[in-house]
């Protein structure tokens, strides 16, 4: 039967996406940066049409960028009729009032794009009001039409610009409706408080890492949990908590949000409870994409978070994640190296090798700072058993420690759980 189509599907708007190169920040870091702000903006709904930089000693005061630029800029706006500019660096207020009134579009940087995306993806009461906080903190002091784009964004109200009369109304009751997520947030990090607490005293064990390396993934391939993993940048918003026991030694698994560049520690820091997790744990899963041209970046930058959250020098077992699609990219690379020598224009540089790559890794991280490293695919349950052994080993040197006098044919479960086989159990 033919019938009339309908479409229902909002526009998908579009963006132009800026950022700068500084003495500190070289051009191909810039590129790799614009490339992760730009997977950001998909994950978000948005599609890029452009994307611009410029070479400065450091971003300009007043436009973020310089008035070359910005005119350039803005004569693609307008000519492709775009719906919003994405800055890779978080801006000042008075920079956005700036560009807002240039541009005459939306205006977002990177922090308020990501929280756009958490807003999106979080599901439980608590990562809820999180975000919510989080977005009205970040946005009381550049209060301008940005938050009408939030508003708007929740079926509010819409692009109109406020007037100073107008703003200072927006204020008031955006900082009562701070006081109140405060409240309610305490009420509910109590009541998560009480509930770890209450939780059987287990080892407990934390995936980290950075965003989309696969945390979710082997949570799914250890833990037989049903969470939820796709390609796009924070997928997880929520933590999971399950009870894992492997070969009579039961712990507690937590699957966490994923760590990214330049987001601002104030942000990090509304995400307190679901990083009490993280700091409260005893062995830490720390989770790399080895197929990732930045991998050792990312391992840096959750490094520094870690510190940053009090977190950092827990036993840790570096897990090289996407060991399938790192293997796929080294025969592509190999195959057009050969297309291209047989050309007669082979680059005169060597990839290196799998082999070559896991020894130096090995070398650097293996035994730095209580980590043992391992080598796997998550989703092709590649050396998913030396990846079990790894982390059984860790858990294990804790659990003696916290019960000294455990045999494994006398442990009494909480619940009737059973440990004669390993699995796992779903627990709040
Ligand atoms: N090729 C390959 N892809 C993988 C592997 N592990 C995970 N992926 C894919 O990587 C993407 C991200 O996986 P997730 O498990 O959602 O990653 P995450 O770390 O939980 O991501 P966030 O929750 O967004 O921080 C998904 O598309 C997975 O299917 C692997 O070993 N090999
Ligand atoms: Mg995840």
């Amino acid at each position: 039967m033919k019938t009339e189509s309908i479409t229902t599907s909002a526009k998908i708007e579009t963006a132009v996406l800026v950022a700068v190169s500084t003495q500190q920040q070289r051009p191909e870091k810039t590129e790799e940066y614009l490339a992760e702000l730009d997977f950001l903006a998909t994950t978000a709904g948005a599609i890029t049409k452009a994307k611009f930089t410029q070479n400065l000693e450091h971003p300009d005061n007043k436009t973020y960028v310089g008035s070359g630029k910005l005119e350039d800029i803005k004569a693609y706006v307008t000519a492709y009729d775009i719906d919003m500019v994405i800055f890779d660096d978080d801006l000042s207020p008075s920079q956005v009032r700036n560009l807002e009134t240039h541009f005459e579009c939306k205006i977002l940087d990177r922090s308020l794009l990501i929280l756009n995306i958490f807003s999106d993806r979080a599901k439980t009461a608590q990562a809820k009001v999180q975000v919510e906080l989080a977005q009205y903190q970040y946005v009381l002091p550049r209060l301008t039409r940005m938050w009408t784009h939030l508003q708007k964004q929740k079926g509010g109200v819409g692009m109109r610009g406020p007037g100073e009369t107008e703003l200072e109304t927006d204020r008031r009751i955006i900082k009562h409706r701070i006081s109140i997520l405060k409240e309610k947030l305490d009420k509910i990090d109590r009541q998560s408080n009480t509930r770890r607490q209450n939780r059987d005293r287990m080892v407990r064990a934390a995936l980290v890492g950075y965003t989309n390396v696969g945390k979710s993934t082997l949570m799914k391939a250890i833990a037989k949990a049903d969470v939820f993993a796709e390609n796009k940048l924070f997928a997880t918003v929520d933590s999971t908590v399950r009870k894992v026991v492997i070969d009579r030694i039961p712990f507690l698994l937590t699957d966490t949000v994923g760590f990214i560049r330049k987001l601002p520690t104030t942000l990090i820091e509304c995400f307190k409870s679901t990083l009490d997790e993280i700091r409260e744990a005893d062995v830490l899963i720390h989770v790399v994409d080895i197929s990732h041209e930045s991998f050792e970046e990312h391992i840096e930058v959750v490094g520094k978070t870690l510190t940053e959250i009090g977190a950092a020098n827990k036993p840790t077992v570096l897990v090289f994640n996407k060991i399938d699609l790192y293997e796929k990219q080294l025969r592509r690379e190999e195959h057009e190296r050969r297309r291209l020598e047989e050309l007669g224009q082979a680059p005169d540089y060597e990839e290196e090798e799998t082999e070559d790559l896991i020894t130096r890794l090995k070398r650097t991280y293996h035994g730095k700072d209580e980590h043992t490293t391992v080598f796997i695919s998550a989703s092709k349950k590649k050396n998913i058993d030396e990846f079990k052994k790894e982390v059984l080993r860790k858990v294990r040197e804790k659990h003696f420690e916290i019960f000294p006098n455990y045999k494994k044919e006398e442990w009494e479960w909480g619940g009737n759980f059973d440990l004669s086989t390993d699995g796992s159990e779903e627990i709040d």
